[in-house]
């Protein structure tokens, strides 16, 4: 088991006696094994899994690190072994406790139907005050800022909308259009309350005020939880401490971080909140690891020089344990297209003549747009490929119309589910579909408006869509039989509503979405749980990608994936995207050296994914811009400006490097061949 191969300090974390521990350590230097190694041995010693918690920051390693502790114990011992991120972690605690939490027939909203509800509240009031326009997402933005970092309107607003200046001029500007803010949050707050509504930042604050608040759930609680395993605790932000707070008395932590690798302060993360471990927890101990055991040392070398550049002191230099290896290539390129035919090249090279395999390839990029012709090229070259941070499933047009369908039997105040649901057919618009749901939210119960939704509707579509309400409604406790009976009568219309991708991309989901189904046991539960799921893991098949059912066959694919949705990962052959000046630090942030930090941290995490081979791609037409990037308080320079030579090895042009030789001066072709005249 994976015990075996911990070194001495890991294992001390592993087999960690006393109360809480944080485990501060570089990257590659074994964290996750570490968590991996601790759930494992605390399910050993005898604790129960089911009272074990795993918190992470994406569903994806939540299930990694849920299966490795699984294929190191024998016998299934750790079939009922928990991990999930924060959100989710919450939603499971109000669904099993409905009562305590208070929360019994609430539907969660994911953030698209946030914007949906503070659109509604808005109507058409619109802030605007000196140039200044403050559109509904940007009070959900301010709104959500406030609450993930604790702070106050004003200084919400401030950070928000006037990107954290602190001038004179700015605070009475704040201070003017702060009431107007103020009145549109509270109604969205009151609207939240009469639809029964729970946003994503809701799910975490009901628990922890419950637990703050009340010692019979802290009390209910403990007898359910021993153990909290807490992975990349740098990017914990105070509404998160908020909520672990209460958990204190309840279970020993045993949280994982890297202050370098801190990369969500736009969520209120702040790496320094590792520095404050051991004031802010009583009992604790802090142990640090500093063997990596990932990357050859010359990848080390350009990561170790790039944190040392910074202001801040993160006091890492890593080491390899593995020892010495490639030089990492800094691949210059003059176009997107050349990077993307240089990327797929060197992978199919590496396939064919390497023995390498897909899976051994991971591209990173600070945004999936970014890499759009690179799937391009990829697509064009049979490049078997997997995206991570896109769209979520659950999040599709096509899958929402139909879930809007759930969402009304479900909880039947909610009119978000309403509107979608009802303006989803043909003549039915908005302000039809508003005088409709009026009626229905009038009714007491799902049951009410099942016998009267045909009368309040009229017509071909009234009898259409209370005959998929009632369906819904005797099917409430068989998910995956509601989906397949409102499927094959939403069918026609969702074809010809999405005709121009209808066959190719999104027909395909309904079969995925009804196994879905079958992991619920009752509409509310898949509601409020499969709005927070990616849904790439089902009964172990990976199924979905984006729009897709991948062969569960084929496991051998790249991974293009956004730094941020990288954290965790590692492979052997590693593309850092487009490190070009206004790039890393973004044009964006030159005015912040929090920001700029913040982007250094980013590519610190992207360069440290590789194990043993480095390309850093940049584009040659801005480098001519490098000069221009400076800044009088602090060093905003392109962070490659003064890279050492020796560290990288360049490369120009090189997809011309690799593409068939040709001769130099053009031969004559003859055009008037192969016509037979006679
Ligand atoms: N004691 C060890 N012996 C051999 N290999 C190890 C040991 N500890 C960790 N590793 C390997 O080193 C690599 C990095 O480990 P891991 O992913 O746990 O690090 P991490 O600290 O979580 O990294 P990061 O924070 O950068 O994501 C993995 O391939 C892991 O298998």
């Amino acid at each position: 088991m994976e015990n075996h191969k911990l070194n001495e300090k890991q294992k001390k974390a592993v087999g960690y006696e006393g109360k809480h521990l944080l485990v501060l350590a570089g990257a590659g230097t074994g964290k996750t094994r570490c968590i991996v190694g601790r759930a494992a041995y605390l399910i050993e010693q005898g604790i129960a899994p089911e009272k074990i918690q795993i918190l992470t920051f994406t569903k994806r390693s939540a299930s990694e690190i849920v299966e490795r502790v699984k294929a190191s114990l024998t016998n299934n011992q750790a079939q009922s072994l928990n991990g999930s991120t924060f959100h989710s972690w919450c939603n499971q605690l109000i669904v099993r406790y409905p009562n305590l939490f208070g929360a019994a027939g609430y539907t969660v909203i994911d953030p698209d139907d946030q914007l949906s509800v503070m659109k509604m509240v808005c109507g058409d009031q619109i802030i605007e005050y000196k140039g200044i326009r403050i559109k509904p997402q940007q009070l959900i933005d301010i709104y959500s800022y406030g609450r993930n970092t604790r702070q106050n309107l004003s200084n919400a607003i401030r950070e928000k909308v006037y990107k954290g200046k602190t001038d004179a001029e700015t605070t009475d500007e704040i201070d003017i259009i702060r009431s107007r803010v103020e009145v549109l949050l509270k109604a969205y707050q009151t609207k939240k309350g009469e639809g029964r509504y729970i946003d994503y930042d809701d799910l975490l604050l009901v628990v922890a005020n419950r637990l703050r608040n009340d010692a019979e759930a802290r009390d209910i609680l403990s007898h359910q939880l021993k153990h909290l395993l807490i992975d990349e605790f740098q990017d914990t932000n105070p509404l998160q401490w908020y909520l672990l707070e209460p958990f204190l008395e309840i279970a020993k932590f045993y949280c994982v971080g890297d202050d370098a690798q801190s990369i969500y302060s736009f969520r209120g993360a702040d790496y320094k909140n590792v520095h404050l471990f051991k004031q802010r927890v009583p009992e604790s101990e802090i142990l640090i690891l500093d063997k990596n055991y990932r990357s050859t040392q010359e990848i080390l070398d350009v990561s170790n020089w790039l944190i040392a550049q910074s202001p801040l002191d993160y006091d890492k230099e890593l080491q390899a344990s593995r020892g010495s290896g490639m030089t990492p290539k800094l691949v210059n390129v003059a176009s997107q297209w050349e990077e993307a035919n240089f990327i797929a090249e060197n992978i199919l090279e590496n396939f064919t003549e390497n023995n390498k395999q897909f899976a051994d390839h991971l591209i990173l990029s600070k945004s999936t747009y970014y890499t759009k012709p690179l799937q391009a090229v990829f697509i064009q070259k049979k490049i078997p490929y997997v995206t991570y941070g896109g769209r979520k499933f659950m999040e599709a047009a096509h899958i929402k119309d139909v879930i809007s369908a759930l969402r009304v039997v479900n909880n039947h105040f909610d009119e978000i589910g309403w509107m979608r649901f009802l303006t989803f057919w043909d003549g039915i618009g908005e302000i039809k579909a508003g005088k409709y749901i009026s009626q229905l939210v009038a009714f007491e119960d799902p049951l009410g408006c099942a016998q009267n939704l045909a009368d309040v509707i009229g017509g071909q579509e009234g009898e259409t869509i209370a005959d998929i309400y009632n369906t819904i409604y005797r099917n409430a406790g068989n998910v995956k039989q509601a989906l397949q009976e409102t499927y094959s009568k939403m069918e026609q219309a969702l074809a010809f509503k999405y005709r121009k991708d209808w066959e190719e991309k999104r027909k395909s989901d309904f079969p995925v979405l009804e196994m879905l189904g079958d992991n619920y046991a009752s509409i509310g539960q898949m509601i409020s749980e499969g709005i927070l799921e990616n849904a790439k893991q089902l009964n172990g098949n990976p199924v979905l990608e984006g729009s897709q059912i991948s062969d569960s066959e084929i496991k051998d694919h790249v991974v293009i994936s956004t730094v941020h949705s990288a954290k965790g990962l590692e492979a052997d052959v590693c593309y850092v995207l487009n490190v070009s000046p206004k790039v890393y630090p973004s044009a964006w942030n030159l005015d912040s050296e929090e920001k700029v930090e913040e982007d250094r941290r980013v590519l610190y995490v992207a360069l440290t994914r590789a194990k043993n081979e480095l390309y850093i791609t940049r584009d040659t037409n801005s480098i001519n811009t490098v000069n221009k990037t400076k800044n009088a308080g602090f060093s905003s320079k392109y962070f490659l400006e003064e890279l050492p030579n020796q560290l990288t090895e360049q490369l120009i042009n090189p997809y011309s490097l690799i593409k068939p030789r040709d001769i130099s001066k053009p031969n004559s072709i003859d055009l008037s061949f192969g016509m037979d005249f006679s």
